[in-house]
Order: C-alpha cells, then structure tokens, then sequence
C-alpha cells in the first residue's frame, strides 16, 4: 500500500466492512452474561429474592462487601459526553458510541475487566461530574474517555478528590504513557536523548498536554518543548491561553507550525487529520522521530512521510501501520493492575511503571503467536518495533502486575499483590 490513492480506496473498503461488523448479526459489539446458574427454582431463590437480601444486608454493614458479593471490583465504566470522540471532534454523546463500546470490547478482552459503556448529555462539566458522581458505587474503577480539552482536566481532578475508585481519563494519561514508551524506544534507535531532544507537539488538547507533563516528569527539557494548536505555537506572548495552555507555553519567537518544525527531533501529533505537509517533515533535524497519532486519519500517512525522507522513524494510532502507539496498550492492563489491589487511584508512580514495562517488553523476543497474528517472519526492536504489538499476550502480566506493584509500594492499594 504505497500511495495515498490505494489508501484511499482500503478505507472505503474498511468503513463498509465496519458498518457490517457493527450491525451483524445483531446490533452492538457487547451484551451482558450471567456468571451462576439460573436453571432451578433453587437457583433463582439464590439469584433473587429471597437469598439477594442477605448480600445486601452485608453490604450495607460493610461497603467493601460489595466486592465480595457483586461485580463492582471487576467492573468498569467507560465515560463520555461526545465532545473530543477520537479525530472527529464534537460529535456528541449517542455518536460516541461505538467508540465506547469498543473500549468495553478491548477492556474485556485483553483484561478480562467487564465494562458498562455510558454516554452522558451533558450541557456543562458540573452536569457530567454530578452524573459520574452519581453511578460511582456501581463501579471498581472510572475511565473517562474522549471529553475534550479544557473540560476533561477540571472533571478528571474533581472526580479524582471526590472518588475511593481510580479515575483515568485514558486520553490523557493512557495516551501519554504510550507515547513516553515508544518515544524512548525511538530515540534509543536514533541515537539521541530525551534530555536534549527538540520536541513539537501538535494538539495542546487532552492527549497533547498529559504528554507534555509527563515527558518532562521523563527528563525532557520545558525549554526545547513546543506546542502548537489552531493559531499556532502556544508562547508565552499569547493572551488566548486558558491555565493548562499557560502551564506549557513557550518563551520563543516560532510563530508557526512550520517555524515550530524547523530542526525538530521529534513530533507528535495529537490533533486532526492532514495537518503536516512534506516540507515540514523535511525541515526536522536529521534521524526525526514523527508520531502521527491523531485517529483514524494521522497528521501524515506514513507513506507520504516516506516520500521525503529515509531517516525517520514513525508510529500512527492505526493498526494498519507498524508501530501503533495507541492507548489500547495501557488502558486494559492499567486498569487489571489497579483493580487486582483495589487501588484507589492511578498515581504517577503507576503510570511510570506502565511507561518501563512497556519500552522493556519491546527488547525481548517476540512469540510466534504475535508474528503469526500479525503475517511476519520476524520482528526485533528496530525502527518498525518501538513498542509492543497490541495483540501481545505478554502485556497483561507485565504492565499490569508493574501497575499494581507500583500501586502497593506507593501506598494507594488496599489489597496486597498477589501474581495470579
Ligand atoms: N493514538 C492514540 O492513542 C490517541 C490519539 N488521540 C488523537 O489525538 C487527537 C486529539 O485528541 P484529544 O487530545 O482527546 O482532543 P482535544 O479536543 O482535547 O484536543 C485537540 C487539540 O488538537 C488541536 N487541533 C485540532 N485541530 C487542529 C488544527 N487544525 N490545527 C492545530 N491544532 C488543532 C486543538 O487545538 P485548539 O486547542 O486550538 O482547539 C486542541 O488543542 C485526536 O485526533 C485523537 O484521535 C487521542 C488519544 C489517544
Ligand atoms: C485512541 C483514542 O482513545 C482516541 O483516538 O481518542
Ligand atoms: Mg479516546
């Protein structure tokens, strides 16, 4: 697939298909399943009245029965009110959907973490803060997903302070720890460090400012950072920038993305489809590292990207592409490892020892299984091997089990680990 043409032409094909993956053979991507036996009179009397009350009486004696009798400590909810749904934008709570039932499918999956999707109508963030505030008991664990920049830092924190259970806004926090791993693996290959390198985010949103936090938390210099939205580089001269924009601004003279580009090591694009043109990439420093992350459309195809330059080393957010750095890699074993020590929150600590886990699983061999899940012969830690495969079954024990160490020794669980 080497032109923008055929690419075109795959994602049409790719949207039908979709279309019919959703809608058959029955609607949805997810449906409950019941765990005891219902098939006798006996059975329902255990199910539901009269044997649901004593249960009930335990929890309301205690609350921290109910995760001993219910579903809670193995249950998540994925939460939306529409407003930042992948690249698209503000497309509301209903059409946010599919997104949300995806991550259930993903949670599930790869960390067998049962989830209800809920998509919130929500005219402000106090309304949404109050709904989440609302249905918490039900859950062992919140993941706020897709609620766009400034909002999603205001409610992330509010419900952090209010809540026992761990609230992760996953496009923040799951994005940026995937970002900071790949990123690692790929200046190793490069030849450059953190410390030093020259960084351009595009997308100063939810994604865009995590990622800036947490690589500097990772060693990168403030100075040698610059972000850039809609009216260009976030500087310190500006007068439109709400606090969290302020908090990473710029003291420089770039004005533009291209300004912004000109002997950049390393760019990541968390923003909106086709926004970088070859001679931004041309102008980078040499052996770039170009992280085009913004979905399903990156800032550049690969291919384009290629078609200037042979000394960089580049991820999108797709799986179609070698490496994908996408949050799919965190979120489900973030979570597995939060939950197995009922964490009462995912703490820096957590999200740096998701960060190590994952740049580390990319130097050892890879199994047979992921190869053959993904048609190669072979794959080695290189430029189209800087993070691990999604499909590897290897990162539930290894991000997970690093989480929950890390929740223990950082005094956040409330259940000791225990492997397996
Ligand atoms: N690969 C992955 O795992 C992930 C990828 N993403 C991708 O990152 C993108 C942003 O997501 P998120 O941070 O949640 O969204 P937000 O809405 O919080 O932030 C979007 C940011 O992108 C900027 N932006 C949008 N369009 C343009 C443009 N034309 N020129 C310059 N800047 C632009 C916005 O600028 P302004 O502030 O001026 O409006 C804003 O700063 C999406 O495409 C999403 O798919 C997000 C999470 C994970
Ligand atoms: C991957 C993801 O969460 C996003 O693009 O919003
Ligand atoms: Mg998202």
């Amino acid at each position: 697939m080497s032109n923008p043409e055929s690419h075109a032409y795959a994602d049409a094909e790719v949207n039908d298909a979709a279309l019919r993956y959703h809608a058959e053979p029955s609607p949805g991507k997810t449906a409950i399943q019941i765990k005891k036996p219902t098939r006798t009179q006996r059975d329902l009397s255990l199910a539901y009245t009269p044997g649901v009350a004593e249960p009930v009486r335990r929890i309301e004696q205690d609350p921290d029965a109910a995760y001993r009798y219910t579903n809670k400590g193995n249950l998540v909810a994925v939460i939306t009110d529409g407003s930042a749904v992948l690249g698209l934008g503000k497309v509301g709570a209903l059409a946010g959907k599919p997104v949300m039932e995806g991550k259930a499918v993903l949670f599930k999956h790869f960390a067998d973490i049962d989830v209800f999707d809920i998509e919130v109508y929500a005219r402000h963030p106090q309304e949404f803060i109050d709904t989440v505030r609302r249905i918490a008991p039900t859950f062992g664990g919140i993941n706020l997903e897709d609620i766009a920049a400034p909002h999603c830092f205001e409610i992330e924190q509010i419900l952090i302070d209010e809540l026992d259970i761990p609230v992760f806004h996953d496009d923040q926090h799951g994005t940026a720890i995937i970002i900071a791993a790949g990123l690692l693996n790929a200046l190793e290959l490069q030849g450059k460090r953190l410390e030093d390198a020259r960084i351009v985010v595009l997308g100063a949103g939810a994604a865009g400012i995590a990622s800036i936090r947490l690589l500097i938390t990772l060693g990168a210099h403030r100075n040698n950072i610059f972000a850039v939205d809609r009216q260009g580089v976030i500087h310190t001269g500006r007068r439109d920038l709400n606090p969290f924009k302020f908090g990473i601004a710029a003291d420089t003279e770039r004005r533009t993305l291209a300004d912004a580009m000109q002997d950049a090591d390393i760019f990541i694009g968390v923003s909106g489809p086709d926004l970088i043109s070859p001679e931004m990439l041309a102008a980078m420093a040499p052996r770039p590292i170009v992280f085009a992350l913004s979905n399903p459309v990156p800032e550049i195809r690969p291919e384009l990207a290629r078609t200037v330059r042979d000394d960089l080393i580049m991820a999108t957010g797709r799986s179609d592409y070698p490496n994908q750095v996408n949050n799919v890699l965190g979120f489900p074993y973030i979570f597995r490892g939060a939950l197995d020590v009922r964490a009462s929150r995912i703490n820096e600590d957590m999200q740096i020892a998701a960060v190590h886990a994952l740049r580390d699983l990319t130097h050892e061999p890879v199994p047979a299984e992921v190869l053959e899940a993904y048609g190669l012969e072979q794959l080695a830690h290189g430029p189209d091997y800087i993070i691990p495969k999604p499909l590897d079954p290897r990162l539930r024990e290894r991000v997970s089990s690093a989480v929950a160490r890390a929740a223990v020794e950082s005094g956040v669980a409330r259940i000791p680990y225990q492997p397996d």
